[in-house]
């Protein structure tokens, strides 16, 4: 990007701007990508800086007053790139196909509590919480950025009380922090639910500003979603054109903002080449021999499999009633054509990750956040075939014990939380690529890839004793809970049913056996 701009500078054409704000794009998707939100908030600054100048060709080459605040912006980014080079970014791990070591396990994580009074109830109890979900807890004085230090994964911020209004002097104190932790995730607790506290918040550098209304252990899990986020699968769009040049430029366009792409200039191979490359959206062009786009879309409205794909049309065609009908007709978006990368690429990108999001609701549990019965069934299929013959994996099953009576002696609500408990522990616990889900009431489905059985009984015999340690809290003080488990392994087992099967008779074994413990499978 500094490269482009550079030439930019030098040259001051309108392709060479754009070239550099292509890059620009990139970039702010892949620290988005990667979770660092302050280095994403600087980039998002910076193209909001640069996107006026896009579209109008005569204002190039800019003025040096245009150049130099640019530049400006362009340094302070680079300046926050280096500082945080220099920290702790949560990394992802690498898991599957390297041998599992028992120290993988835990997850050692900072995090840091600002908080006014040394003596804050609020902030004392997330500490105690977050410690026994394995992070690191250092408490900070609002007033004194820790440094020299590791920097943490999250910050979160605890006001005396909620208010209304976040005073001037705190909003400054939270930029001072951000300014510290660009790649860190910055959280505020309790304010109150007005808009003006939660823009300002924000502009200071506040990711989540955490309403007074919702319960402060559901921070806990919003924090243990940073480490336990899933690989996305790259984007993948389907371009629908006659014209080579056109879709080789729209591949282009796609490709540099990492984006997987495929073209096809006949719509009569439309229905096969969707089930084969499953795309999240579909590039469409009006015009085409045989069919023209209007018509394979009303064909694939059609069909529930295709109902809600995104579809945008991209065409020369600049008569609005044409437009109107063909949005009316099944098309989500119209873009004109010759397009304009920048706006392509977002329109992409934006269509695609709420579409994305709308599928993934439809696979959470809504109590833990973690996959559902019939998403984690799936998964657990495409994991085992993923693993081949050859690799080790294991499934559990998990069951609290007696929970029945929790229910019945603390109510509902505490028995929720006491599963949400177990939910964040095996978060906090198991591996990025682990599969977690909620098989049912109080019981869960695990799968680690590369574990054998022998090792996925250590791991879970030291969740069981940890769960049994972890308070749960109700009105009249604390309760403990405990849980049962049964492994099974490949390759004894050699299909998902199979493992699933065997894990639950084990789960049943250990359950006959007294409860809290952990049972395998017979080889
Ligand atoms: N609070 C709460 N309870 C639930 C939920 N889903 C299921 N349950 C309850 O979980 C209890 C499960 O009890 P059982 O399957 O009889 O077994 P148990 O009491 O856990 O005993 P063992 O498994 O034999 O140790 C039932 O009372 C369900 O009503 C939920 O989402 N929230």
């Amino acid at each position: 990007m500094r490269e482009r701009w550079e030439q930019y500078v030098a040259g001051g054409q309108l392709e060479q701007f754009v070239e550099f704000a292509v890059a620009l794009n990139s970039l702010v998707e892949h620290f988005a990508r990667l979770r660092l939100p302050g280095l994403t908030r600087l980039c998002e600054g910076l193209e909001n800086a640069v996107l006026p100048h896009i579209g109008d060709p005569s204002a190039h080459p800019l003025g040096p007053q245009a150049v130099a605040s640019l530049q400006r912006q362009l340094d302070a980014l680079f300046g926050s790139v280096s500082t945080s080079r220099n920290g702790s970014v949560p990394v992802r791990r690498q898991t599957e196909g390297v041998p599992v070591r028992d120290g993988e396990w835990v997850k050692p994580r900072e995090v840091w509590i600002v908080s006014a009074a040394a003596d804050d109830e609020v902030a004392d109890g997330l500490s105690r919480q977050l410690r026994f979900f394995g992070f690191k807890i250092t408490r900070v004085d609002w007033h004194n950025v820790p440094e020299d230090t590791e920097l943490p994964l999250a910050v979160l911020f605890v006001p005396a009380r909620a208010r209304a209004e976040v005073d001037a002097e705190a909003l400054r104190q939270i930029a001072v922090f951000r300014a510290a932790c660009p790649a860190s995730q910055l959280f505020y607790l309790g304010v109150a639910a007005f808009i003006e506290p939660i823009v300002a918040l924000m502009r200071a550098g506040i990711d989540v500003a955490v309403p007074a209304d919702e319960q402060p252990a559901m921070v806990v899990n919003r924090i243990l979603d940073l480490i336990q986020t899933e690989e996305q699968d790259k984007y993948r769009v389907l371009v629908v054109e006659d014209s080579r040049v056109a879709a080789t430029l729209i591949r282009r366009t796609l490709a540099e903002h990492g984006i997987d792409s495929h073209a096809i200039a006949d719509p009569g191979t439309l229905l096969d080449t969707l089930k084969d490359y499953r795309p999240d959206l579909i590039l469409m062009d009006m015009y085409m021999p045989r069919f023209n786009g209007v018509e394979a879309t009303r064909v694939l409205r059609q069909m529930s499999a295709y109902h809600t794909l995104p579809i945008v049309y991209l065409s020369g065609e600049s008569n609005i009633g044409m437009q109107v009908e063909a949005l009316r007709l099944g098309g989500d978006q119209f873009l004109i054509k010759p397009f304009n990368p920048v706006l392509l690429a977002a329109v992409v990108k934006t269509k695609i990750a709420r579409f994305r999001e709308m599928q993934r609701s439809t696979q959470v549990d809504g109590l833990t956040g973690l996959l559902n019965h019939s998403a984690a069934k799936a998964r657990l299929k495409a994991l085992v075939e993923a693993a081949g013959y050859e690799g080790r994996f294991t499934v559990a099953m998990l069951d609290i014990d007696h929970f029945k009576s929790v229910n019945d002696t603390y109510g509902h609500p505490v028995g929720d939380q006491v599963i949400r408990g177990l939910a964040w522990l095996l978060k906090a616990r198991l591996r990025e690529g682990d599969l977690i889900g909620r098989y049912g009431g109080e019981e869960f489905i695990v799968a680690l890839p590369g574990t054998d059985v022998l090792l996925a009984q250590a791991v879970f015999d030291r969740i069981r004793s940890d769960f049994a340690a972890l308070p749960h809290t109700h009105p009249c003080g604390v309760l403990y809970a405990t849980f049962s488990a049964g492994v099974a392994g490949y390759p004894a087992q050699d299909s998902a049913s199979a493992l699933t099967e065997a894990a639950d008779q084990a789960l049943l074994q250990a359950k006959s056996l007294g409860r809290n413990r952990v049972e395998a499978a017979p080889d």
